[in-house]
């Protein structure tokens, strides 16, 4: 029967991490919680001492009807007769540890790349434990970070092969629902995580397993997972727009905005002017309770300071644990230094449902260091139509979430799906700061509801752009929040007028 990996722990009996506990009572309580494998990892003891704690371990393992795997020692294993193996790639080859162990045992090996993935696989191996995913105080020596990006490509490397798929590494209750989702490849998809220290260091291991177990269970389906039917037309798509509007509309959604000051006002009067509720907290810690008003989070990097980041960390952290949409405007993102490196901690610490950017931001946010910004203009495009489309639809892609690419054509993709919108006008370009509420509307197409902000957005401008009084950004400012106020009345009337014939939206083939 293969093996549930869907909670799988490994132990650890340093004192930072098991505290001076006994080891047996925190894996029983794990067990307690919903782990389904174990494997017990002590790189210290002795022989002696590892077969007479694994024999103990054996015991409580097997009440609860679990297997036990050994790390690295295939003689322990044989000398307790326990259920199998975890092999590194400096340990016994696999090929003597099979003519070793007992025919049933089970034979996991570790792999961080897609050579020795493929390796396993060809081998026979019963799982892969890919790491790392990402950096972790647990095991400072690892050979590589690999994140999602990197363990979505061994996914699809080897997406021919029914062979089980653990991701090890600085998993936790804020990330772990992420890390399933985002590594998941088109035709393969992880197992489960295995989990150290959020569980055997918790005050109480057995609630992080029971936490660890029910957000494995409701992993979230996104965007790419369920779609309207004919979702490739743009026509089907922008015929549900007025409808998604008025949700929105109705909804009157939170919005918590980490945001650059300089546009802080101008925001907060955008979420007005649609029905929305906006609050402005770069206090980190508030966004515990914030999150639990179900509202979306923006995070708007345009003033950063050295507080930061550690501020949008706690509340990514907070909105992602909840699931709640997280949206990332990477201001300025090639401009310098601070804020490049600003933006691969942001990438690797959290999940962004939207990542919306101009061309420069967007290609420093995919890794091309060859841009530079001057300040938070994309400066002078090297990019076609086609390749602009292309790099937004990979960015999404690899993110497994949304990707807006502005400029005088905005790219929307959600890695599979590509949009061209021509709507708009200059002047919303010098007005930074659009918000895209939409997401947290209970839509499954994703891309839809942004589609859905983004059109609206951009009628409104067309429309106060038009105005005879309107002379430049100035004059633009309260003409295009008077035209946002008047789709929201307009579409709580159930008068879908403003968009009909308006829309300037395409499907990109690349
Ligand atoms: C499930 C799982 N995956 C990877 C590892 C790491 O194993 P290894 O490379 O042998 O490193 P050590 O654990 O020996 O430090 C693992 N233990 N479990
Ligand atoms: C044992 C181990 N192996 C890793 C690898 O990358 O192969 S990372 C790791 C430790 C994982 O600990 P935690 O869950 O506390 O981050």
């Amino acid at each position: 029967m293969p093996v549930d990996l869907s909670l799988y722990l490994v132990t650890d009996s340093t004192p930072a991490i098991l505290k001076g506990r006994d080891l047996c009572t925190v894996v029983e309580d794990a067990l307690k919680g919903g782990v389904t494998v174990v494997q017990y990892r002590d790189k210290k003891s002795d022989t002696g001492d590892l077969i007479s704690t694994a024999k103990k371990l054996h015991q409580v393992t097997q009440r609860y009807g679990v297997p036990l795997l050994i790390n690295d020692r295939v003689d322990v294993a044989l000398a307790v007769g326990v259920e199998g193996v975890h092999l590194g790639q400096d340990d016994m080859t696999f090929e003597l540890a099979k003519k070793l162990l007992p025919k049933d045992a089970i034979i996991g090996i570790s792999t961080s790349s897609i050579e020795e993935a493929r390796k396993a696989v060809a081998d026979g191996a019963d799982y892969i434990g890919i790491g790392t995913m990402f950096a972790t105080p647990t095991k400072t020596n690892t050979k590589s970070v690999i994140g999602t990006a990197g363990t979505q490509a061994i996914l699809d490397a080897i997406s021919d092969s029914s062979i089980g798929t653990v991701s090890i590494g600085g998993i936790n209750h804020a990330n772990v629902q992420r890390v399933l989702y985002q590594s998941k490849s088109p035709k393969k998809g992880l197992d489960g995580v295995a989990i150290v220290s959020a569980i055997v260091a918790a005050d109480d291991p057995k609630a992080s397993a029971e936490e660890f177990a029910n957000l494995i269970k409701s992993t979230p389906v996104f965007a790419l997972d369920s779609k309207v039917a004919g979702a490739n037309k743009p026509e089907t798509l922008v015929a549900e727009v007025p409808q998604i509007v008025r949700k929105l509309v109705e909804a009157h959604p939170l919005v918590h905005n980490m945001i650059n000051f300089v546009v802080s006002n101008f925001v907060a009067n955008v979420a007005l002017s649609i029905g929305a509720s906006p609050i402005m907290s770069p206090y980190g810690d508030e966004a515990k309770d914030l999150c639990k008003f179900n509202g979306a989070l923006l995070i708007n990097m345009g003033t950063l300071t050295s507080e930061s980041i550690p501020n949008y960390e706690k509340a990514i952290k907070a909105y992602n644990t909840r699931g709640n949409p997280v949206v990332l405007d990477p201001v300025g993102a090639a401009a310098t230094e601070i804020r490049r490196n600003a933006v691969s901690r942001l990438m690797s610490g959290g999940y962004f449902d939207l990542i919306k950017g101009n061309e420069g931001e967007i290609r420093q946010v995919w890794g091309s260091n060859a841009v530079q910004q001057r300040g938070v203009d994309s400066g002078p495009s090297t990019l076609t139509d086609s390749q602009k489309a292309a790099l937004a639809r990979d960015l999404a892609r690899r993110e497994r979430n949304l990707v807006l690419m502005t400029g005088a054509i905005d790219y929307l993709s959600d890695g599979e799906r590509v949009f061209a919108v021509e709507n708009g006008h200059p002047y919303l370009g010098q007005v930074t700061g659009h918000l895209r509420l939409f997401l947290g509307l209970p839509y499954s197409d994703k891309l839809l509801a942004v589609l859905s902000g983004l059109l609206m957005y951009e009628i409104a401008a067309e429309n106060a752009a038009a105005k005879d009084y309107v002379r430049g950004p100035g004059s633009f400012v309260p003409a295009f929040l008077d035209e946002l106020y008047a789709i929201r009345t307009a579409a709580a009337k159930g008068d879908d007028s403003w968009i009909a014939g308006r829309a300037k939206v395409h499907e990109v083939k690349i």
